[in-house]
């Protein structure tokens, strides 16, 4: 299903030391014995997931399409890039595409001036919002709905609880007490599954499915993966493979992976891949520091770096086998701006031949690689590639000997920042 190719030898990378300490990471996945092994709830959950529950996501979105014009999605990091990957991957680039409902973000930033723009966009127009926080107390979050709940009262008065809908712990945080005291319909997301890893649950799937896209085919491309990198076999295990080869690069002092891609709407694949593997590995002083670029767009501006820059570099290109839509270039009669040469090549065949002029330029400049390549993209295969990269990320972080499902470091920032703002308690 994805194709991965690397530049090197996996006989190189996988010896049989490494081998060994691939399986022992294997066995303590699957028996949910390795460090986190508490956050393992998304391990089985593509094929454990209950119908009920994706009826109910399914009905909910029914109503948000029935109900809201635009989807106001209130969330950061895990609680925000999974959904945000999926519907920028999926859409077109120009049009809702025909569906009812745009989805729109919010409380990812504190842009005071995004904010104020989104809620004039709102005037006028029905509205509904889904405001996510597996913590309950994540402050971004948390500040945009304190204006967006004020809005939807004034505007809507009591239906606005109708309106609001809450996904969160079940327990824990303060959105869950707003929750109950006003009423609001209620997600939870899983003890055993942090921001990163929660695609699959409510988080991801309910502005997924409101958005108009099929999450039964998104939980299907990930039950595929699920299935598919179960077995330990590092010979066809793509996942153990990615996993293996950029360690193996780590460890040869390749500390930065950037994840090129050539079709822009994986942008935010690229975004939501760098919190994975971030937050993930980015401990006890190790990590590989993954970077994004989109080509060709890039190759006019971090070109120049990734060809000839600190050797510490190494690619992992992200590919589309077969575009939805595409061009042909025609023959111009005065071929005044002399591109008759490319007459009868798809856009698609162009930026293949610029993958591949792109490859071979970097790999001379010292610069090792991967390509990772899927067939095409719709849900069903976002759906295995979300999996695939989030499997292959606990191998990473386990070959790292760290924990892959804490995030200790994010805590620093925010405590200064509670200390500056006379935060009670701090
Ligand atoms: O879902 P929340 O609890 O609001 O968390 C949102 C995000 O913020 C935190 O600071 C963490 O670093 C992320 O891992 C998390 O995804």
């Amino acid at each position: 299903m994805i194709e991965l190719t690397y530049s090197g030898s996996f006989e190189t990378v996988l010896t049989d030391e490494k081998k060994a300490a691939l399986k022992e990471i294997h066995d303590n996945l699957y028996n949910k014995e390795g460090r986190g092994s508490d956050f393992l709830g998304w391990l089985d959950w593509p094929s454990t997931v209950q119908p009920e529950f994706m009826e109910r996501i399914q009905k909910t979105a029914d109503v948000i399409q029935e109900k809201a014009e635009v989807l106001v999605v209130i969330g950061i990091g895990g609680s925000y890039l999974g959904a945000k990957a999926a519907l920028t991957a999926l859409s077109p680039y120009f049009s809702k595409g025909g569906k009812k409902t745009e989805v729109l973000f919010a409380g990812h930033q504190v842009s005071g001036e995004y904010l104020k723009q989104l809620l004039t966009h709102l005037d006028g127009k029905e509205v509904m919002v889904n405001v996510i926080s597996k913590s309950g107390k994540t402050t971004e979050p948390a500040l945009a709905f304190r204006f967006l709940k004020k809005y939807m009262e004034d505007r809507y008065g009591d239906a606005a609880a109708e309106r609001i809908i809450v996904t969160t712990d079940a327990e824990k945080g303060a959105l869950v007490n707003l929750a109950i005291e006003n009423g609001y319909e209620r997600f939870v997301v899983p003890e055993d599954v942090g921001g990163r890893y929660s695609v699959f649950t409510a988080v991801g799937l309910l502005p997924i499915a409101a958005a108009g896209f099929s999450v039964s085919q998104l939980m299907a491309g990930a039950k595929d993966a699920e299935e598919a990198y179960q077995a330990f076999d590092p010979e066809t295990n793509t996942a153990i493979r990615y996993a293996a080869a950029r360690h193996y690069l780590y460890t040869e002092g390749y500390t930065t992976e950037v994840m090129a891609t050539f079709e822009p709407k994986l942008a935010y694949v690229q975004e939501w891949w760098k919190q994975l593997f971030g937050e993930s590995e980015g401990k006890e002083g190790k990590g590989i520091f993954p970077a994004s670029v989109s080509f060709t767009t890039d190759l006019h501006s971090m070109g120049q770096y990734i060809q000839d820059g600190i050797r510490n570099l190494f690619e992992s290109f992200l590919l589309i086998k077969e575009s939805n839509e595409d061009l042909t270039v025609f023959e111009a009669e005065n071929d005044g701006d002399e591109l008759n040469y490319l007459a009868g090549i798809s856009l698609q065949e162009f930026n293949h031949v610029a993958y591949k002029g792109t490859s071979s330029a970097h790999l001379d400049g010292g610069v090792p690689q991967m390509s990772l390549t899927i067939e095409k993209m719709d849900e069903f295969h976002l759906g295995h590639l979300f999996y695939f990269y989030m499997i292959s990320c606990a191998y990473s972080a386990y070959l790292l000997d760290i924990n892959p499902f804490d995030q200790p470091g994010v805590e620093d920032y925010k405590n200064n920042i509670f200390k500056l703002l006379e935060k009670p308690g701090y």
